[in-house]
């Protein structure tokens, strides 16, 4: 098994995102008025109640669960795509120790993806502009991280190409005209384009043939091998989480229902769900 220094390397505590004002029935600690997630009193959402979780470098922490648990609105909050309603983010890192990352400025929030933080989206077209070339889309990001020199660039969005097995001959072509697992390669290649210590990886294999999927896998696995960073990756497929996950966390409704290293969940599943889960992988 991995060993993993003993500090996180992210860390959320209590993370909830509410769509509506909230009521004293579903403001109480621990919300007894919910039906799954939902307040019949006052209509709220809760797509994440108190969430907590932590990533040790170099360690790939798996969400899971069914459609509506909220693991794309943790994602979206943890880059910075949604606001949070209430909670803590804090990152190990020297120009960013102490602060509750969530509560930062825009223009901060805008850095912190920029410097530290790579994503890999489901769809392609949220992660890719599909009218700049391959290398162009590196370079995009490069930029954003403070990259300037052309030649630099040119050289580091090649080896990234390379280790993404895309051919450099492809290089100058615009992703529209790739395969869909080529085109999460260039998303792959374009995440570690500025190094990030973290990558967020939200259902990136959903929707491609198995064949792809597995390359991309492999890929993913290869990359925390060889460079050491950490990633969260959210999946509604076990078996994708079982392949890639040093330790998962299971959503439901909008809450982590179980959570713990990969095979134990797999061997000694506790919640019925997460048997549920579990067995429909046999
Ligand atoms: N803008 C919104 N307004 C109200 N409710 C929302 C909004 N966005 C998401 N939700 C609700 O939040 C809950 C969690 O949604 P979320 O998309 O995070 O789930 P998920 O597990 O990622 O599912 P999927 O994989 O289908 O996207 C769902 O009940 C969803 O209906």
């Amino acid at each position: 098994m991995q060993r993993f220094e003993e500090r996180p390397l992210l860390e959320v505590e209590n993370l909830t995102k509410q769509y509506g004002p909230g009521c004293d029935e579903c403001g109480q600690p621990g919300r007894p008025g919910l039906i799954k997630n939902y307040c019949p009193s006052c209509g709220t959402v809760y797509a994440c109640s108190d969430v907590s979780l932590d990533v040790f470098p170099g360690e790939i922490l798996g969400i899971v669960g069914e459609s509506g648990s909220g693991k794309s609105t943790l994602m979206q909050c943890l880059y910075f795509d949604q606001e949070v309603t209430a909670g803590t983010l804090t990152i190990s890192d020297p120009e960013l120790a102490g602060e509750n990352l969530f509560g930062v400025s825009s223009q901060r929030k805008r850095y912190i993806r920029n410097h530290k933080y790579g994503m890999v989206y489901q769809n392609p077209v949220k992660g890719l502009r599909m009218d700049f070339s391959a290398i162009s889309n590196i370079a995009e990001k490069q930029i954003a991280a403070g990259g300037r020199h052309v030649g630099n660039m040119q050289s580091a969005g090649e080896r990234l190409l390379d280790v993404v097995s895309i051919p450099l001959f492809r290089m100058k072509e615009e992703p529209r005209n790739f395969s869909g697992g080529m085109q999460q390669r260039v998303q792959i290649a374009k995440a570690l384009s500025n190094d990030p210590p973290i990558l967020f990886l939200d259902e990136v294999t959903t929707g491609l043939d198995l064949s792809v999927q597995a390359a991309v896998i492999d890929l993913i696995k290869q990359i925390q091998r060889d460079l050491g960073i950490s990633m969260i990756v959210v999946s509604h497929d076990l078996a994708v989480i079982r392949m890639l996950a040093d330790r998962t966390l299971v959503m439901l409704n909008g809450r982590v229902i179980e959570s713990g290293l990969t095979d134990q969940i797999l061997e000694d599943p506790h919640h019925a769900y997460t048997q549920q889960l579990v067995y429909s992988l046999l």
